[in-house]
């Protein structure tokens, strides 16, 4: 026998014994007098654990019910009836992960939540929030009076770190592999805002969370930026979609490749108000899809569609707030020889010279025509943040340092230690969409262990 250990996988009653009355209701066929027969599956097991192909056995039992021979027959019956029941278990497992990979629950406050769930490893938790968390901690009852909610995504844990988080004042950046990202969004109604937050299961402390002042977005987190980046252009910073109320499309058109087959998601849409009409007249769709992986890894898919009228052109970003260990032991890869524009020299063009980005000082540069991965190196986390993007050809890293950092009133004054923005967007050369025509942009996010980037990002590249 080529097995060092043979598993006899018996039904419970055949593993106590078989008593000569049960052999006979198993079909089983006296050899000799006082001795009977019957088949059953057997499974071998070598000294490592794999289960090797299985068989079915010819067991002889005496007549007090002890084995006294075994023989293997009947190979291929018996891979027929186990390959059936392995069908069906896994149909059955499977219908067990979809239920649970999409669970809708009540948090503490009797709100509603979403959780989304890969079998192994990570989890995202949408909350069904309102949007006034804040307030509700000391407004209790303005709960019931307002029907907005938030939507919080909530990354899980896949790398075994710990999901309490350095809980940066006003920022909602986590210790996790890629922070969390929440959004604000409501069925019906189209007031509210992007926003960041994280919930670890501590109320208490969500009152340290954020300057959560709609429609203000909330700072951390993965706001989207559109249809204008920065202060480029008439509209608020950043544009309004950050602002705004985005609802979660239950029907979304498909995407031409779907990177998220395998992977949980939620999708969310949001059209223009009459308001953002007056200020940005085009007639759009923004569809945003959020993917979680079975190992944690997000993939962000934002789709815009000029739905009628003239052509209209437009910036994008995802501003992306990354958690660090100490801004001076993060080195940024991928950017080098590349031109970058210096938001801090009046957007002056300089050419990046070193052989990564290191930080010394306040940086706020946005880095033109840039390969679709970059790496982000945490030497004392022994992390990398790994950011794959299609679409999105520019990428801002902004960090605010000391000075700017003391003027900001949702961060602390040395919270920009722990931070980083590390921006895939579309910036220098905008968007421009016909009637009818539309545009994606995905955003790959993962953390990888520090090393690993070194060795892969060149490959990644070529991908
Ligand atoms: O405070 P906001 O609006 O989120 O923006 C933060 C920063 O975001 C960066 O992307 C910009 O390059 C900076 O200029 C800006 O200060």
């Amino acid at each position: 026998m080529p097995c060092e250990k043979l598993a006899l996988e018996l039904s419970s009653s055949l593993m106590i014994g078989l008593p000569p009355r049960l052999g006979s209701e198993l079909g089983a066929v006296p050899p000799f007098p006082g001795q009977w027969r019957c088949r059953v599956p057997i499974a071998m097991c070598n000294s490592w654990g794999s289960l090797m192909p299985p068989l079915c056995a010819e067991l002889t039992f005496s007549e007090v019910g002890n084995i006294v021979e075994v023989g293997l027959l009947d190979f291929l019956s018996f891979i027929l009836v186990v390959s059936f029941g392995l069908l069906i278990m896994a149909h059955l497992a499977a219908l067990r992960d979809r239920r649970s990979e999409f669970e809708v629950t009540k948090d503490c406050n009797g709100m509603d939540h979403v959780v989304l769930r890969v079998p192994r490893g990570a989890s995202a938790r949408v909350r069904c929030h309102l949007v006034m968390f804040m307030i509700f901690l000391w407004l209790p009852t303005y709960v019931h009076s307002t029907s907005q909610y938030l939507v919080q995504l909530e990354l899980g844990n896949s790398f075994g770190d710990s999901i309490s988080a350095p809980r940066l004042k006003g920022m909602f950046i986590s210790d996790t592999i890629l922070e969390i990202m929440a959004c604000s969004c409501q069925h019906i109604s189209t007031n509210t805002e992007w926003s960041l937050a994280m919930d670890d299961g501590n109320q208490s402390e969500q009152k340290d969370m954020a300057m959560f002042k709609p429609p203000k977005a909330m700072r951390g987190g993965i706001p989207i930026c559109f249809p204008q980046f920065g202060n480029r252009g008439s509209l608020e910073q950043h544009g309004f979609a950050r602002n705004k109320m985005w609802t979660i499309d239950d029907n979304p058109p498909p995407l031409n490749v779907d990177y998220c087959k395998e992977k949980v998601s939620v999708n969310l849409l949001l059209k223009p108000s009459e308001e953002d009409l007056k200020s940005w007249p085009h007639c759009f769709e923004i569809r945003h899809k959020v993917c979680l992986a079975m190992d944690g890894d997000l993939t962000l898919i934002s789709r815009v569609r000029n739905i009628n009228g003239r052509p209209f052109s437009f910036s994008f970003g995802y501003h992306t707030y990354l958690s660090i260990s100490d801004i001076s032991e993060v080195r940024i890869e991928g950017l080098e020889t590349l031109d970058y524009l210096d938001n801090l020299c009046q957007r002056e063009r300089f050419t990046e010279q070193g052989d990564a980005v290191t930080f010394e000082s306040e940086v706020d540069r946005i880095y033109l025509g840039s390969p679709n991965v970059i790496a982000v190196l945490d030497h004392e986390k022994k992390r990398t943040f790994l950011i794959r993007k299609e679409g999105l050809p520019d990428v801002v890293v902004w960090n605010p340092w000391e000075r700017k950092a003391k003027s900001m009133v949702d961060l602390g004054d040395e919270e920009y230690k722990q931070m980083i923005c590390v921006d895939a967007a579309v910036i220098e050369k905008p968007v421009t969409l016909k009637p009818g025509e539309e545009w994606t942009g995905r955003l790959d996010l993962s953390a990888v262990p520090y090393t690993y980037c070194i060795d892969h990002v060149d490959h990644l590249r070529g991908m």
